[in-house]
């Protein structure tokens, strides 16, 4: 297993081009939230633009936006159970985000369903959550897109087939090799197997170990992927390396971190993680 290190973040935070707008980084769609759950999608939604996505919209229940818009204002609303909406953004969308909070109810069903049948090969398709929980419950087939899979031990449980207990790296690849998909397993040393390398990441603390914190771990990956899409599984790395080593330097002075704080540093801490700008050379001198 390779150890993953902050180089990836260097590699991956470039210096934004001036020719740009809020279109060269990306948009991404998020699908989930219920009446119980909708903090879930907003915490998710939060890390996607702090993330620095170009435009990010939230297919949630209706009973979410005030929530939703007072605190999250740059990110607009849908209501999840239009279908018609949800289809004409998901199809928009560089990435998707499906899962959190979305429940495992006949609704959450059709919902995630109406996700599946839209989306393209050319997206990233971030699943996460209940939405994990639902494709193996009721033996979805996963879509054709670059799908990223964000489940915790008990998810992929469900998923592969695979009992905690006996996640190894030889069985996790194995099912990974089937799905064709990225797994990110999350756990105390969260592990990313990709097409050709498992990553482990060497960082995090228990202190991250509150509700809400995957939540936040897939909006950034939705984030990443739609901001720096040229860069592949790398913005994956980088997005899991980033939410950990946030939260390590918030837990150095708190007992625990607050998922929605990794998410207000990220701005400050991808200034500081940007690769450095490439030099200007000016002719006049020659
Ligand atoms: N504020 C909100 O709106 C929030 C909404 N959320 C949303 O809730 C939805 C359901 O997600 P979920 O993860 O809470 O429940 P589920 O999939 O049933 O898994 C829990 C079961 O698995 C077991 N378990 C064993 N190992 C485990 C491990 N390593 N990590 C985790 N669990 C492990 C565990 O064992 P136990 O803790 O009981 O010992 C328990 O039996 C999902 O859409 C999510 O986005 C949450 O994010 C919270 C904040
Ligand atoms: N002991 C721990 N050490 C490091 N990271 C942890 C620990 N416990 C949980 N985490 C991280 O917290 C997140 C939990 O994800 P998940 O269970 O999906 O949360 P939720 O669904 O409540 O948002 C993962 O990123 C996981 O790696
Ligand atoms: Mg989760």
């Amino acid at each position: 297993m390779k150890k993953l290190t902050d180089q990836i973040l260097h590699e991956v935070i470039q210096p934004r081009p001036d020719n740009s707008f809020k279109g060269t980084f990306g948009k991404v769609t998020l699908v989930g939230g219920n009446r119980n759950f909708g903090g879930a999608i907003i915490m998710a939604s939060t890390a996607a633009v702090c993330s620095g996505a170009g435009l990010v919209t939230t297919c949630t229940d209706q009973s979410n936006s005030g929530a939703l818009h007072a605190q999250l204002p740059e990110a607009m609303f849908a209501d999840f159970t239009d279908d018609q909406q949800v289809a004409s953004l998901v199809s928009a969308a560089t990435t998707v985000v499906v899962g959190p909070g979305l429940g495992d109810d006949e609704t959450s069903l059709h919902i995630l369903k109406n996700v599946f049948a839209n989306v393209s090969p050319a997206q990233n398709l971030v699943i996460d959550g209940s939405a994990i929980t639902l494709m193996a419950r009721e033996k979805l087939s996963q879509p054709k897109a670059n799908v990223i899979y964000t489940p915790h031990e008990m998810e992929w449980q469900r998923l592969s087939g695979i009992k905690i207990g006996d996640q190894t790296e030889e069985k996790n690849r194995a099912v990974r090799d089937r799905l064709d998909a990225t797994v990110v397993l999350k756990k105390h040393h969260t592990e990313i197997y990709t097409a050709t390398t498992t990553y482990q990441l060497p960082i995090g603390t228990p202190a991250q170990a509150v509700g809400g914190m995957g939540d936040t771990l897939a909006g950034m990956v939705g984030g990443f992927t739609a901001e720096f899409k040229d860069q592949g599984t790398k913005a994956v790395l980088a997005a899991v390396y980033a939410h950990s080593a946030i939260a390590d330097k918030i837990a150095e002075s708190q007992y625990i971190v607050l998922p929605h704080q990794i998410s207000r540093a990220l701005p400050s801490f991808m200034k500081k993680m940007e690769a450095a700008p490439q030099e200007h050379h000016i002719g006049f001198l020659n």
